[in-house]
């Protein structure tokens, strides 16, 4: 069985067909890539997959369990789908913590050694609204990734990001999937994709082939 299944996953938006019945399978410990330009859905598909949205028609299952709409509190997910909400009179850590408090899974020392990546404890103590676009992109990786958690969506998580961060975040990717992780990550940036998927999806005009 495999660990992601979308059978037939259609969503439509005012008439226009934003996922056209879209069929794929994602193995577990896997890192799976989607490309594709803007507005092509990559984003709507990570909705659909992490249950934020009501399909048209279709079936997500992840490990086994259906998803539906507000479903995915039963999967242990991290995620950054575009840019995320930090409080920006808060310092780093305090953004983290505050974040960490919703699951309650995670005490300080756990989000310190994540904040490893990027070096960003250097950092922890500045706030939020002293970032740049990069720095508050780090974070959010942070975030999407402190609390362990078995699946990882990941949408164009390099925006912004130099290119030795590109590959301290590749590098941070490629361990995780070696732990066991399921990393989905979607981005316009084919070399990204490329270079650091097992599996490589194109998104065109809501359609997804491989
Ligand atoms: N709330 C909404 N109402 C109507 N249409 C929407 C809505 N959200 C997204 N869309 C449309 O759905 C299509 C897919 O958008 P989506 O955000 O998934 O694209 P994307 O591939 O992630 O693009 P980008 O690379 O720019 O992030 C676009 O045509 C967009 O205009």
């Amino acid at each position: 069985m495999s660990y992601i299944s979308l059978k037939n996953v259609s969503k439509t938006i005012k008439h226009k067909q934003i996922l056209q019945d879209v069929s794929l399978n994602i193995e577990k410990g896997t890192i799976t890539g989607f490309v594709g330009p803007n507005g092509s859905g990559k984003t709507m598909l990570f909705r659909a997959i992490l249950g934020m949205i009501k399909l048209n028609h279709g079936e997500i299952k992840i490990n086994g369990k259906k998803m539906s709409l507000g479903a995915n509190s039963r999967i242990d997910i991290g995620t950054i789908l575009e840019t995320p909400g930090f409080i920006n009179s808060y310092t780093a850590l305090d953004n983290l913590k505050y974040l960490a408090a919703i699951k309650n899974e995670i005490g300080e020392k756990q989000i310190l050694e994540a904040m490893q990546l990027f070096d960003m404890v250097a950092h922890k103590d500045e706030k939020v609204k002293s970032f740049s676009l990069g720095m508050r992109q780090k974070l959010a990786i942070i975030q999407a990734i402190m609390e362990d958690q078995e699946l990882i969506v990941l949408d164009e998580p390099t925006n912004g990001l130099d290119e030795d961060s590109v590959h301290t975040l590749e590098e941070k990717l490629r361990k995780l999937r070696d732990a066991g992780k399921t990393i989905l990550i979607a981005s316009h940036d084919r070399m990204v994709i490329q270079s650091v998927a097992d599996h490589v999806y194109h998104v065109n005009e809501g359609e997804v082939t491989a």
